[in-house]
């Protein structure tokens, strides 16, 4: 039956992707047409356009290249069109013409120039055009055929979730897709009966329908994390789960967030601190129920920089650890723990909650954290990174003249560096990269769950007893993305590439430790020195300084030469290896960061798994200490009250009152679906 809806789904796309790519929409055949029907470009491949229309269409453009996100794909088109036009213009301008007012003035200028310029010029300003407008067009329809993609794959979503689960069309108003992972799409739904609010004033739910392709016992894995675990301590909870024949979608919490890759680079250090605060205190929860999430990414992460508010949801490849270390294996349908937990979900009926998860629920919480953080408190920061004190110095020394030759030094320096950090021996097998060195056991099966770039050393290195110290690595890795603005960190596609990153940055003695404490010997060809965690990040995140031309003339050799670290390939004075014997240039006063969150970083990712720190020791880090928090010129009675109140806040912690266990019973519902479904959906 599988296959059957399998081929069904697969031949409508196909056909479907047929018919966008031969049938081009209105607007695209009218921009076709616009292009062809220009007047010929003459030499200068000026279009006459006035000054007016020029400076709108340029406005329009910077307006629009800066906010392309949020345009819808219309604008979008225009907005390519406006920059389409501002390049050929550009091109035109090319030829030393000076803007000029006027379009009689820019045709007479176009006389003059056509008797002045020689004709090879000429063919080659045509050509110019030619080209340009030959890749604006096929911009355009890339773009375009995107856009429909998009546009595509969000109805197709709502058809989808529509068709397999009818019910659902009766309870929610289903509006669009938010997101999708490779084993569901999640959509936002707001009931129905609550139509007679005001948009602002309904409760909104995100939907995920799960694949399906989706074993039945990892979404009851998944459920059943949610169930028990979830709700409480930034854990995403459940509303309801709904299942009809072998499609299941469950209801959640709905919250607004913020892309990681949009916020990475700009979150000041109080946001870091409370964004890793907040996923610890996820994590420590979590672990109490010997549950590892296996899945801990930044995608998996629901933050809102407006209002503070996080959530770590996705327990799609979540485990239970037993009490030997082993993973216990998901709970079959039919075993006792299956109805157990199914009859505990029924009484569960009754724990529902009233949501306030609505836009207007959400504005009110956010104008809260802004009076809160007008009395010195926590919460949402909105404020971006800010300059170290002696930013403007380095400022000065970075920002001199730069030559060709500099660039291209600039950029050669950091290219050596992502390829020494990426670096995987020529004559390694990908598939036997290590090797058990107890022949006793022969065991190398080991859960390998979990996303590339986020696998500890451990998993890696095929060690079969995990435990939730994966979990850790995997939000050091997103703190090592915070503090070197730089992400994904690790990129390697597969996990020998992967393991060889981790010995690029840590060396290679500590993984070889690791492995030996683990039963595993890992294959090397050469010594790695470890690299100083510190000043990798700076150099990542305050790149600009470290290749200041200023600084690298200063430590340039009599014959031009710059003398290189041969262990981490940079130039000696900005040298990275860890304890370097290399008089290196200090970047005093750069670093935004205090010397606490590279040792907390240091400690989640520690090698090696039984010495790695726990969430719970984490949180008691001083780089979380409250004093950070004591703000210098205000009275310490009026701190206390402050810190009282963010101790009341914590206790919530940021979770919104909506994922409060609000949980719905599973309906398992075939035949009495209507009936059932209703029940669940007055339920809400
Ligand atoms: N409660 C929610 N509120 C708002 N958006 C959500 C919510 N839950 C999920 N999303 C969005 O949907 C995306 C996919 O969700 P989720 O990770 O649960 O699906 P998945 O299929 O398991 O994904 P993956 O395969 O990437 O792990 C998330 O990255 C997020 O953007």
């Amino acid at each position: 039956m599988f296959t059957k809806i399998l081929i069904d789904k697969m031949d409508k796309k196909e056909t479907h992707h047929h018919h966008v790519q031969q049938t081009p929409t209105k607007s695209l055949y009218a921009i076709r047409m616009g292009v062809q029907e220009k007047p010929s470009i003459n030499m200068s491949g000026a279009i006459p356009i006035t000054e007016s229309a020029r400076k709108s269409s340029s406005t329009n453009y910077h307006r629009n290249h800066h906010s392309n996100k949020q345009l819808n794909p219309g604008d979008r088109e225009l907005a390519f069109m406006n920059r389409y036009c501002n390049d050929r213009q550009t091109v035109m301008a090319s030829g030393t013409q000076p803007s000029l007012p006027g379009l009689h003035y820019q045709q007479q200028q176009q006389q003059v120039l056509t008797q002045q310029v020689p004709k090879t010029t000429v063919d080659l300003s045509e050509k110019l055009a030619k080209i340009n407008r030959r890749n604006a067009i096929k911009e355009l329809s890339a773009m375009q055929t995107k856009n429909m993609q998009s546009v595509d794959k969000n109805e197709e979503a709502l058809k989808e979730l529509q068709e397999s689960i009818p019910e659902i069309s009766k309870i929610f108003d289903v509006h669009c897709r938010i997101g999708s992972g490779t084993f569901s799409s999640v959509l936002l739904g707001t009931l129905q009966r609550e139509r007679c609010y005001v948009e602002t004033q309904r409760r909104r739910f995100a939907i995920k329908h799960h694949n399906p392709t989706n074993h039945p016992e990892r979404i009851l894995r998944e459920l059943e994390c949610m169930f028990r675990i979830g709700g409480v301590d930034n854990v995403i909870g459940i509303n309801c789960c709904i299942r009809y024949n072998d499609n299941v979608a469950f209801v959640m919490p709905y919250m607004t967030h913020d892309r990681f890759h949009d916020i990475y680079r700009s979150l000041s250090l109080q946001e870091i601190r409370d964004y890793l605060r907040n996923l610890l205190i996820a994590l420590r929860h979590v672990h109490k129920f010997n549950v590892i999430h296996r899945d801990v990414k930044p995608s998996n992460i629901l933050y809102n920089r407006r209002t503070g508010k996080f959530l770590l949801c996705d327990f799609g490849l979540a485990q239970r650890i037993a009490a030997d270390g082993s993973v216990l294996q998901s709970n079959e349908l039919s075993s006792p723990e299956a109805f157990s937990f199914l009859r505990d979900m029924e009484k569960g009926r009754k724990l529902m909650l009233p949501d306030g998860n609505s836009a207007q629920a959400e504005a009110e919480e956010y104008m809260a954290s802004r009076r809160m953080r007008a009395l010195g408190g926590g919460g949402g920061v909105e404020h971006a990174l800010a300059g170290p004190p002696n930013i403007h110095r380095f400022r000065e020394q970075a920002g001199g003249h730069l030559t060709k030759k500099d660039v291209a030094n600039q950029k050669a320096d950091t290219v050596r560096l992502l390829n020494r950090l990426r670096l995987v021996g020529p004559n390694v097998d990908p598939n036997n990269y290590v090797i058990s060195t107890n022949t006793a056991k022969k065991e190398m099966h080991a859960s390998r769950a979990g996303t590339p770039g986020y696998r500890p050393p451990e998993v890696l290195l095929r060690y079969p007893h995990q435990s939730t110290a994966v979990d850790v690595w995997a939000a050091g890795v997103i703190m090592l993305s915070l503090l070197s603005a730089l992400h994904p960190f690790f990129k390697a596609p597969h996990d020998c590439a992967a393991l060889a990153e981790i010995i690029n940055l840590f060396g290679d003695i500590p993984v070889r430790k690791t492995a030996f404490m683990l039963d595993r010997l890992v294959l090397l060809a050469q010594k790695v020195n470890t690299l100083d965690l510190r000043r990798v990040c700076m150099r990542f995140r305050h790149a600009d300084f470290f290749l200041a031309p200023e600084i690298h003339r200063k430590y340039r050799r009599p014959d031009g030469t710059t003398e290189m670290c041969r262990s981490c390939e940079q130039p000696t004075f900005n040298c990275l290896c860890h304890n370097s014997g290399h008089h290196l240039e200090m970047y005093d006063g750069l670093d935004v960061f205090p010397a606490n969150a590279y040792d907390l970083l240091t400690r989640l990712l520690e090698v090696n798994p039984q010495k790695r720190i726990t969430a719970e020791e984490a949180l008691k880090h001083p780089f979380f200490s409250d004093q950070h928090r004591i703000t210098a010129g205000m009275p310490l009675h009026h701190q206390q009250h402050i810190l009282q109140h963010q101790q009341q806040l914590r206790a919530r912690e940021t979770l919104p009152s909506a994922a409060a266990r609000t949980l719905k019973a599973f309906v398992p519902y075939h035949m009495e679906l209507a009936s059932t479904a209703s029940q669940a959906a007055g339920n809400i």
